[in-house]
């Protein structure tokens, strides 16, 4: 299978958003086992890590993946003990930033507005965006994951300058870490609406363009079938991309 997806060509892209996990023992690890593993070069790949490790795994990786923080604020610099800019993202030489997932919204009670406005900042400073949006389980039980989804793509959409640095992650809460994925019928319903909201809100160019990549207990042995999906456009992955075996992830559409 092609690793491009869609009549617009968009590239695949695998992300791996490590959490707060990893030490620099293990960063070393991983890289010896990815740096001496094929990839497939056509996808590509952009490791979320722990932003005091950014550098670190700059050096450490192989050079074709790129590196993103898991986070950053809203403005570039002073009072904020504790937050990270996309100034100093882009310092450590990281070019993208994962913003709204589920963890910053429901454990950090991160509202849509701020998460628009981190976005808005992100890209103004240069950096590309993993936009996340999806539902938790009651939300979805209750018929209502599209409306979720169309809010939360309303505050990300209404901060974006450009659109060609934006990618976002469609990531049902229910199935982050516990292993329940969606199915590839699941999350090709909602990519495909996702899709429709762009071309309804944005533009009908934009939604043909921007990759919309799916999160939640992706593994090696999930993967291949969610990839066939039209609107399928990579992964977000958690867990699995701690591992060895992401590279099967990286290369899932040669399967
Ligand atoms: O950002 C990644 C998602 O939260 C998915 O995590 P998971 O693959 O461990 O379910």
């Amino acid at each position: 299978m092609s690793t491009t997806a869609g009549a617009a060509g968009r590239r695949f892209l695998v992300g791996g958003n490590w959490k707060m996990n990893g030490s620099k023992a293990s960063i070393a690890e991983l890289a010896k086992a990815w740096g001496a593993a094929k990839v497939d070069d056509n996808v590509e790949v952009v490791i979320g890590a722990p932003a005091l490790y950014l550098d670190y795994v700059r050096q450490q990786l192989p050079a074709s993946f790129a590196t993103a923080a898991q986070n950053s604020y809203k403005v570039a610099s002073g009072a904020f003990t504790g937050e990270i800019s996309p100034a100093m993202i882009k310092d450590v030489g990281a070019d993208w930033v994962i913003l709204g997932h589920s963890e910053r919204r429901h454990i950090f009670k991160e509202a849509d507005e701020l998460i628009g406005e981190k976005v808005q900042h992100a890209l103004e400073s240069g950096l590309k965006v993993i936009a996340c949006v999806g539902e938790l389980l009651e939300e979805r039980e209750a018929g209502d994951t599209q409306k979720v989804v169309d809010r939360q793509m309303h505050a990300i959409a209404g901060h974006v300058s450009d659109w060609s640095r934006v990618v976002i992650a469609y990531e049902p809460v229910w199935a982050i870490g516990t292993g329940k994925t969606a199915s590839p019928e699941q999350a090709q319903e909602v990519h495909a609406n996702i899709r429709a909201w762009l071309k309804t809100n944005v533009s009908e160019d934009v939604a043909a363009a921007t990759r919309i990549i799916y999160g939640g207990s992706v593994k090696p042995a999930n993967c291949v079938e969610l990839s066939k999906k039209e609107d399928v456009d990579g992964f977000l992955v958690g867990g699995a991309s701690l591992k060895p075996d992401f590279v099967d992830i990286i290369n899932c559409t040669r399967a």
